[in-house]
C-alpha cells in the first residue's frame, strides 16, 4: 500500500514500479465509493464532492522532494477528475495529453529524477454546475532555461531535443538538417544522451499525436521543431579570433547556415548579432566587437531566449485548446505540481528559487493545517494546549524581507553596473549574518536552513540569471527574422520591456522579484480554494523499487512537518462544523425530533444519540470540532439511512409510476378502442357503399336466374306431368283388369298379412308392388297439378268474364255515342232536307210572285236547325236561275255530310272491332274514340258555320222567305 493518511494529509510513496492501482476499477471503485482507502484517487474525490456540495473552488497541493512522486500524483487526480467530470470526453482527453507535450519540452533528467519537472505547474480544471470539465488553463512558473545550455554530470537538457533528433521522419530531418544527439554541442556536455528504458523515438510519435489532439496544426508543429533544431544548431556554432585583441566572430560553418536557416535571417545577420554589440552613446551608435566569452554568453542568452519564448507560446497553444467560455468560470479545482525540494551538491540560482517556492508551500501548509486551526480553537472558546511546529516564516523572511532580504539584496546588486557574484555573496553574508537560517560559507557560497534541510548555495551566475538581460541587438535581429516564431518572440520582448515599471526610477523587474510576484499571486489564489495536501515520499535516492531508505523518508516525514500533523491530528479535532452545518447533515438521524428546536441542542443530542464519548468531542461556540475518526460513525449512519430513504423512496416511486402507467394504460386502450371503433365503422361504411351497387346488380342477376331456372324447372315439370297424366290415362285404360287384379291382390295380401301369418315377409312386400305405390304417387300428384290448373282455369275464368264485362260495357257505350251519333246524323239530314225543299218551295214561289226574295239570316244554333229540313221546294222561281248556285253549295254541303257521316261511322265501327278482337291490344279505343269525338266536334261546328254563310249568303241575295219559310224557321226555333 503506498498511500497512508495523517490527518488530512495523503502521504504518498513513490513505488517507482507499476503497482496496477489506477485501472478503471479503481476510478470505478472509488467513484461509487465503493472503498475508502486512502488513495490519490480519494483525495481526488472528495475535492470533487466537496466543490460540488459547497460550490467551493479546491485545490490539490502537491508537494515533495524532487522525484518523489509529484507529477505522477498530479496525472492521477487529473484522470479521477476527468473521469468524473469528463463531460462530452474531448476536453477530458485534451487535459491529459497535455501532460505528454509539456513533459517533453519542460522535464529533463537530474540527478535525483529521470523525469524532473522544470517548471512549476498549477492546472486550474473548470466545471459547470452539473459538475461537467468545461475546460482548463495551465499556469506555469520558472521554466529552469540555464539546463539548455548548461548541464550537470549525468543530467540531460530537456527531453525534446533527444526526442526529435531520433524520432524525426526523414522529412524533417531534412528540412532542419537534423543530426543525431551526440553531434550537438549542448547536448554532449554531459555524457548521459538516453534514459534507461525510455524510448526517445516512441516518445516523439506520442508527442505529435498529443500535439494533434491539442489541435495544433503540423505547420505550427513544424515551426515548433524548427526552432529546437536552431537551438540545437546555435549552440554548435564557433567562434574564431578575427585580431590580436581576442575579438571573435562565427565560423562561417554548417551550424551557422542551418541556425541561421531554421532562424529565417541569413547566416551574415546572425554572425554580426553573435559577435558584435551596439552600443548608444549619446546620438551616437557604437558597434563593439566581442570577445570569445561575451560572444559565447551572447549565443547562449539567444538559445536560452528562444527556448524559454517556445515554451511560453506552447504553453499559451495548449491553454487555447483547453479554453473555456467565461460564463462557466466559476468552480475549479487547481492541482499544483511544482518542482520539489533541491539539494545538489552544487546549487546555482535556480535551486535558490526553487526551494524558497517551496518554501512558500510549506507555508501555506503550515498555516493552513496548524496556524488556523489552532487560532480557531482559541477564538471559539476551546480549551486547547498549543501543539509547537516548524514554522518557516522566519525562513521566508530572509527571502523576502525588505530591504535586508536576499531577494532585496540581490536586486541591488544586480544593479551595480561592477557588481559580481563575489560581491554579492560578500552583501549577503554582511546584511544576513544575524538571521539563525543564514549562514555565509567560503568564497561566493552561503547556506539557508531550509524547512527541509540546510543548502548550500553557490552565487556564481546569480547576478546574470537575476538580471536575464537579453542584448537588445539579439531582440532587434529576432524581430527582423523571415520565420514567425523568432518575429512573435521578440515582439513580445519588446511589449514586456515596454510595460511601466512601478516607478520610472525603479528598474526592470528582476527574475527574482517577479518569481517572487508570481508566488504571491500563487499563494493568493490557493487561499481562495479548500486545500487538499499530498504529501509525497522518496523511499530511496535510487529510484530503485522495493527499497526502503528509513533514514531518508523519516527526514522527508519530519521536514515537511507531517509529524506535528500526526500530531495535531491525534491531540486536536480535526473535524469541525458549524452547529447549523451538524444539525442539517446529521439532525434527521434524531430519533425525536421535535424535542429539539435550535442547531446545538440537535447538535449535542445527536452525538449523545450515537454515544461519542464527551472527551471525543468539543463544543465551540459557533462550531463543533470532533477528534479524528468520530465523524466516520456518523457518516455511516447517515449514509445507512439515506439509503434506506432512497430504498423507500424507490419503491414508492416504482409503486407510483406503476399505478400512474396502468392507468394510462388502461387510459389509452379505452381511447384506442374508440378510436379503432370508429375508424372500422366509417371504413366498413365505405366498403359497404361501394359494395351495395355491386351487390343489388348481382341480386338482380341472381333473381333473374333463379326466375328463368323455375320456369325451367316449372316447364319441365309441368311436360313431366302432363306426360305421366298421359301415360296415367293409357295405363288405366290398358289395366283396368290389372288393376282390379291387384286391387284384389292387395285386399287378399292385407287379409293375408292380418290372417296368415305363416306367409313370408318378403312375399307380403311382393304383393304391394312399387306400381302400386307409384300410381298412388302420380294419381296424388296429378290431383294436385289438377287442382293446381283449376285454380288457373277459375282465375283465367274469371279474368275472361272481367273482359267480357268490360267489353259490354263499350259496346254499351259505343251504342249510346252511335245513337246519339245517328241521332245528330239524323237530325243534320233533316234540316239539310227541309233546307233544300224550302229552298224549293222558296224558288217556286219567287217564280210566282216575281219579286225577289232577299235571303235571311239563320239563327245561330244550327242543331236547332238542324233538327228540320229546310223547305226547298218553296223556292221563288224568279231566282231559282241565281239560286242554281247556292243550291249547289247546299248540294255539297250534303255531299260532305254524307261523306263525313259515313267516314265517322267506319272509324267508330273499326274501333268496336278493334277493342271485340284484341282487348289487350296497345291502341286504347277509349282514347280514340274520344278522339274521333273531338274530331266530330271540331267538323260539326265547322260545317254549322258553313251552313250558317250559306243561309246568309241565301238571304243577301234577296231571296225573301216568305211566311211559310219563316214560318218554318220560327218552328224549327220553337223545337229546339
Ligand atoms: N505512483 C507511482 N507509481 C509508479 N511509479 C511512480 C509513481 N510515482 C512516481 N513514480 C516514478 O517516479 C518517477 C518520478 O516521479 P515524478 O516525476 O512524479 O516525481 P516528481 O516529484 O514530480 O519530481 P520532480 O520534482 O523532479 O518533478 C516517475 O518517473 C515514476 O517512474
Amino acid at each position: 500500500m503506498i498511500y497512508s493518511k495523517a490527518g488530512l494529509v495523503l502521504i504518498a510513496v513513490n513505488p517507482y514500479k507499476d503497482v496496477q492501482i489506477y485501472g478503471e476499477e479503481f476510478v470505478t471503485s472509488y467513484r461509487q465509493k465503493a472503498t475508502d482507502n486512502p488513495h490519490v484517487f480519494a483525495t481526488a474525490d472528495t475535492a470533487y464532492n466537496e466543490m460540488m456540495n459547497d460550490g467551493i473552488s479546491q485545490s490539490i497541493i502537491i508537494s515533495g522532494e524532487s522525484g518523489a512522486g509529484k507529477t505522477e500524483t498530479a496525472k492521477m487526480a487529473m484522470r479521477y477528475l476527468a473521469a468524473l467530470g469528463g463531460g462530452n470526453g474531448r476536453i477530458g482527453r485534451k487535459i491529459l495529453e497535455t501532460h505528454c507535450i509539456l513533459e517533453a519540452f519542460g522535464n529533463a533528467k537530474t540527478s535525483k529524477n529521470d523525469n524532473s519537472s522544470r517548471f512549476g505547474k498549477l492546472t486550474e480544471i473548470y466545471f459547470t454546475e452539473t459538475g461537467k470539465i468545461s475546460g482548463a488553463k495551465i499556469q506555469t512558473f520558472l521554466l529552469e532555461k540555464s539546463r539548455v545550455v548548461q548541464l550537470a554530470a549525468g543530467e540531460r537538457s530537456y527531453h525534446i531535443f533527444y526526442q526529435l533528433c531520433v524520432g524525426a521522419p526523414p522529412t524533417l530531418r531534412e528540412k532542419m538538417n537534423l543530426k543525431m544527439a551526440s553531434e550537438y554541442n549542448y547536448l554532449i556536455q554531459s555524457d548521459s544522451l538516453v534514459i534507461n528504458g525510455v524510448d526517445d523515438a516512441k516518445k516523439f510519435q506520442k508527442l505529435v499525436e498529443a500535439l494533434d489532439i491539442v489541435q495544433m496544426c503540423k505547420e505550427e508543429q513544424e515551426q515548433a521543431f524548427a526552432m529546437i533544431a536552431a537551438v540545437l544548431w546555435l549552440g554548435n556554432i564557433s567562434f574564431q579570433s578575427i585580431d590580436n585583441e581576442h575579438y571573435v566572430e562565427a565560423s562561417a560553418d554548417e551550424a551557422l547556415t542551418s541556425a541561421a536557416r531554421l532562424m529565417g535571417c541569413t547566416p551574415h545577420e546572425l554572425n554580426q548579432v553573435l559577435s558584435t554589440h551596439r552600443v548608444q552613446a549619446g546620438k551616437d551608435i557604437f558597434v563593439k566587437k566581442l570577445t570569445l566569452q561575451q560572444a559565447i554568453d551572447s549565443r547562449d542568452a539567444l538559445a536560452k531566449f528562444i527556448y524559454a519564448s517556445l515554451f511560453d507560446w506552447l504553453v499559451e497553444q495548449i491553454n487555447k485548446s483547453l479554453g473555456v467560455h467565461k460564463k462557466y468560470i466559476g468552480r475549479s479545482i487547481s492541482i499544483l505540481d511544482i518542482y520539489g525540494f533541491e539539494s545538489f551538491k552544487k546549487n546555482s540560482f535556480e535551486q535558490f528559487c526553487i526551494n524558497y517556492a517551496n518554501e512558500r508551500l510549506q507555508q501555506h501548509f503550515n498555516r493552513y493545517l496548524f496556524k488556523l486551526g489552532q487560532e480557531e480553537y482559541g477564538l471559539d472558546g476551546i480549551d486547547w494546549t498549543k501543539v509547537d511546529f516548524e514554522d518557516n516564516q522566519e525562513c521566508l523572511d530572509l527571502f523576502e524581507k525588505k530591504p535586508l532580504g536576499i531577494f532585496s539584496l540581490l536586486d541591488e546588486e544586480s544593479n551595480f553596473p561592477n557588481s559580481t557574484d563575489f560581491t554579492l555573496a560578500n552583501k549577503l553574508k554582511q546584511h544576513l549574518h544575524s538571521s539563525s537560517y543564514f549562514k555565509g560559507d567560503r568564497g561566493r557560497a552561503f547556506s539557508v536552513r531550509h524547512f527541509a534541510g540546510e543548502v548550500l548555495y553557490d552565487t556564481n551566475g546569480f547576478l546574470e540569471k537575476n538580471r536575464d538581460s537579453l542584448n537588445s541587438d539579439l531582440v532587434q535581429h529576432l524581430s527582423s527574422c523571415n520565420s514567425e516564431l523568432p518575429r512573435l518572440f521578440a515582439k513580445k520582448r519588446i511589449n514586456q520591456s515596454l510595460k511601466p515599471t512601478i516607478s520610472s526610477d525603479t528598474p526592470k523587474q528582476s527574475v527574482g522579484t517577479n518569481f517572487k510576484g508570481q508566488l504571491f499571486k500563487l499563494m493568493h489564489q490557493l487561499e481562495n480554494t479548500k486545500p487538499h495536501f499530498i504529501r509525497c515520499i522518496k523511499p530511496n535516492c535510487k529510484q530503485l523499487p522495493d527499497m526502503y531508505e528509513e533514514e531518508l523518508v523519516l527526514q522527508q516525514l519530519r521536514y515537511c512537518g507531517i509529524l506535528e500533523v500526526v500530531k495535531i491530528s491525534r491531540a486536536g479535532y480535526p473535524t469541525r462544523m458549524t452547529h447549523l452545518e451538524f444539525a442539517e447533515r446529521y439532525g434527521f438521524l434524531l430519533l425525536e425530533t421535535n424535542a429539539y428546536q435550535d442547531p446545538l441542542s440537535i447538535s449535542v443530542a445527536v452525538l449523545k444519540q450515537f454515544n461519542v464519548l464527551p472527551d471525543m468531542y468539543r463544543v465551540g461556540y459557533t462550531k463543533l470540532y470532533l477528534r479524528t475518526g468520530q465523524i466516520g460513525a456518523l457518516e455511516d449512519r447517515r449514509k445507512q439511512v439515506l439509503q434506506g430513504v432512497i430504498q423507500v423512496q424507490k419503491y414508492f416511486r416504482g409503486h407510483r409510476a406503476r399505478r400512474l402507467f396502468h392507468e394510462f394504460n388502461k387510459g389509452a386502450k379505452t381511447i384506442q378502442s374508440f378510436v379503432c371503433g370508429e375508424n372500422i365503422r366509417r371504413k366498413y361504411a365505405i366498403e359497404a357503399n361501394r359494395c351495395s351497387s355491386y351487390a343489388s346488380h348481382l341480386l338482380d342477376e341472381q333473381l333473374a336466374s333463379v326466375i328463368y331456372l323455375q320456369s325451367v324447372i316449372r316447364g319441365w315439370l309441368a311436360r313431366r306431368d302432363f306426360n305421366n297424366m298421359h301415360n296415367l290415362k293409357q295405363l288405366n285404360l290398358e289395366s283396368v283388369k290389372c288393376r282390379r287384379k291387384v286391387g284384389r291382390k292387395i285386399s287378399e295380401a292385407k287379409v293375408f298379412a292380418t290372417l296368415d301369418t305363416d306367409m313370408p315377409h318378403e312375399q307380403q312386400i311382393q304383393v304391394v308392388p312399387s306400381v302400386m305405390v307409384e300410381l298412388q304417387r302420380k294419381v296424388l300428384k296429378a290431383e294436385a297439378i289438377l287442382g293446381q290448373k283449376e285454380q288457373e282455369n277459375a282465375t283465367l275464368r274469371e279474368q275472361l268474364q272481367q273482359y267480357e264485362a268490360r267489353q259490354l260495357e263499350y259496346e254499351a257505350k259505343m251504342k249510346s255515342m252511335e245513337d246519339m251519333w245517328q241521332k245528330q246524323m239524323a237530325s243534320l239530314q233533316t234540316s239539310l232536307a227541309a233546307a233544300r225543299k224550302s229552298l224549293a218551295a222558296d224558288s217556286n214561289a219567287g217564280q210566282r210572285r216575281g219579286d225577289v226574295v232577299s235571303p235571311r239570316y239563320y239563327d245561330s244554333e244550327d242543331n236547332v236547325s238542324m233538327g228540320s229540313r229546310t223547305p226547298v221546294g218553296n223556292m221563288p222561281d224568279v231566282v231559282r236561275g241565281r239560286e242554281n248556285g247556292s243550291l249547289n253549295a247546299v248540294g255539297n254541303l250534303l255531299k260532305e255530310f254524307e261523306q263525313r257521316r259515313q267516314t265517322f261511322d267506319d272509324d267508330a265501327k273499326s274501333l268496336a272491332e278493334i277493342r271485340m278482337a284484341q282487348p289487350t291490344s296497345n291502341v286504347n279505343p277509349d282514347d280514340e274514340f274520344r278522339r274521333l269525338k273531338c274530331r266530330f266536334e271540331t267538323w260539326k261546328k265547322e260545317y254549322k258555320l258553313r251552313l250558317k254563310e250559306t243561309k246568309a249568303r241565301l238571304h243577301k241575295r234577296g231571296y225573301e222567305s216568305d211566311k211559310t219559310r219563316r214560318k218554318w224557321w220560327e218552328k224549327l226555333g220553337s223545337r229546339s
